[in-house]
């Protein structure tokens, strides 16, 4: 994208209730603007991120097989009622009526939903197992929405919900989901540890959630730092093998983890001293466990391979998509600005010009542009180039490709990576080399 007709409005200044950095810095880089209260509109290099992280999630999730849908965010009370939820889910829920006066809701979960669906479909326990899951916005009336994006009212989540034959088949499953969340978590960048959760609203009794470590998160999360130091993506995992998935499951479980709901002082003392972590975390992912909680509510049972009918078990599983734009900043960010991991950058890089209108720098930078103009945002504005800098450094893309006069007469580019400081002195191919 050119910035001179980009629809990308950095600010200096943030309202005064943006007070965590991953809600200053959203506003100030011009990925977002508050609609009204929990409520955003996402503005063209903000919904790249949104995006790029959905991407990230939807292939882990059918690299474990689940099979993706998209149902509605309007849904009708009916379906609340048979499972008991309507009125125990409280004022959080959006309800509305329509013109026939029909009471609906703007789904705040899906539980309800896609078990009707299940039952419509699926009748022998020879169709089991199933994995269904979507990317949808959700609708929860919060009474205090802060920290931007990172607790709204309307918000981006990735629900998926599991339907097996016996308790075994549905534990194999919570412990496949776990495993794709742990890999979904290290593509994105970011360090989520799985920790033993309550279950809530959503029921059950076994539930794990992630948390990515950083100082604005709202739990207290105290671990054993092994977590953070596993390479998920290359763990030898069997996924469809239950063996190998007990040996995965108990592999992370065995190391302490609670959220401070869950903090129990004297397993803790069981930790080494050394690798005893203590901090604060935002919940990117839950997950859950929870039988026949909703199949036996609404009465959706399969038949057995003796013909009598039975309960299918049941798990749901939720990552925050659009938390995470936000928890990805607050766990990658310094005083300057965003600090994008590759995975989920906007751009590979900034093409910063620093003398527009010079032939050798407009036409060094045409044709670095024009190697991949999808993957450059491309500073052609005329402004000072410390503007330029502070904004792409603000703007966090991984990588600078710096064109001034006297590099663009030899044909050099200055490359300068983001995370890092380090600088290279580059011919265009060599700089397009390294950045795409
Ligand atoms: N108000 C909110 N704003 C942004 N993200 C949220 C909000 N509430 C929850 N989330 C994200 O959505 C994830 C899943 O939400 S949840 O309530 O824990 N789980 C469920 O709703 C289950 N039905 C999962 S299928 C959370 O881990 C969190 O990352």
């Amino acid at each position: 994208m050119r910035l001179s007709r980009g629809f990308l409005p950095t600010l200096k200044e943030v309202p005064a209730e943006a007070q965590i950095a991953s809600h200053r810095l959203m506003l100030r880089a011009g990925l977002v603007r508050q609609t009204s209260a929990g409520i955003y509109a996402w503005l063209p290099v903000g919904l790249r991120v949104l995006r790029n992280i959905e991407q990230i999630v939807r292939e882990e999730q059918n690299a474990i097989g689940a099979q993706e849908v998209l149902m509605p965010t309007v849904q009708s009370s009916e379906l609340w009622k048979r499972s008991g939820r309507y009125d125990a889910y409280g004022p959080e829920m959006l309800r509305i009526r329509d013109r026939q006066d029909r009471e609906l809701l703007y789904g705040p979960t899906n539980e309800e939903m896609i078990t009707d669906l299940f039952g419509q479909v699926i009748k022998s326990y020879r169709e089991l197992p199933q994995a269904l899951y979507h990317v949808q916005w959700k609708f929860r009336d919060e009474l205090r929405p802060r920290f931007g994006v990172m607790r709204g009212r309307e918000f981006f989540m990735k629900d998926a919900y599991s339907f097996d034959a016996s308790y075994e088949d549905a534990v194999a499953t919570y412990r496949r989901m776990m495993l794709a969340y742990l890999r979904t978590f290290q593509r994105l960048g970011v360090r989520a540890v799985p920790m033993k959760a309550d279950t809530g609203p959503i029921g059950g009794d076994l539930s794990h959630e992630f948390l990515v470590l950083a100082p604005t998160g709202e739990s207290g999360v105290f671990f054993d730092a092994a977590l953070e130091e596993q390479d998920w993506l290359h763990e030898n995992v069997d996924i469809a093998d239950h063996a190998s998935l007990e040996v995965f499951f108990n592999g992370v479980t065995r190391f302490y983890a609670a959220t401070d709901e869950m903090h129990d002082e004297t397993s803790w003392e069981d930790v080494p001293a050394d690798r005893r972590r203590e901090g604060r975390g935002i919940e990117v992912g839950h997950i859950f466990y929870f039988g026949t909680k909703y199949t036996e509510s609404m009465g959706i049972s399969v038949s057995g391979p003796d013909g009598a009918q039975f309960f299918p078990e049941m798990g749901s599983y939720g990552i925050g998509v659009s938390r995470l734009v936000g928890a990805v900043i607050e766990a990658s960010h310094d005083e300057a600005g965003i600090i994008w991991p590759d995975s989920v950058a906007p751009y590979r890089a900034a093409i910063l010009s620093l003398k527009p209108g010079d032939e050798a720098v407009d036409a060094l930078c045409e044709r670095l542009y024009g190697a991949a103009p999808d993957a450059f945002l491309y500073d052609d504005r005329s402004e000072r180039a410390g503007v330029k800098f502070n904004d792409a450094d603000l703007m966090g893309h991984p990588w600078q490709m710096i064109v001034g006069p006297r590099g663009a007469k030899e044909g050099k580019v200055e490359l300068k990576r983001r995370a890092t400081g380090e600088r290279f002195e580059l011919t265009a191919e060599d700089a397009l080399a390294k950045v795409l």
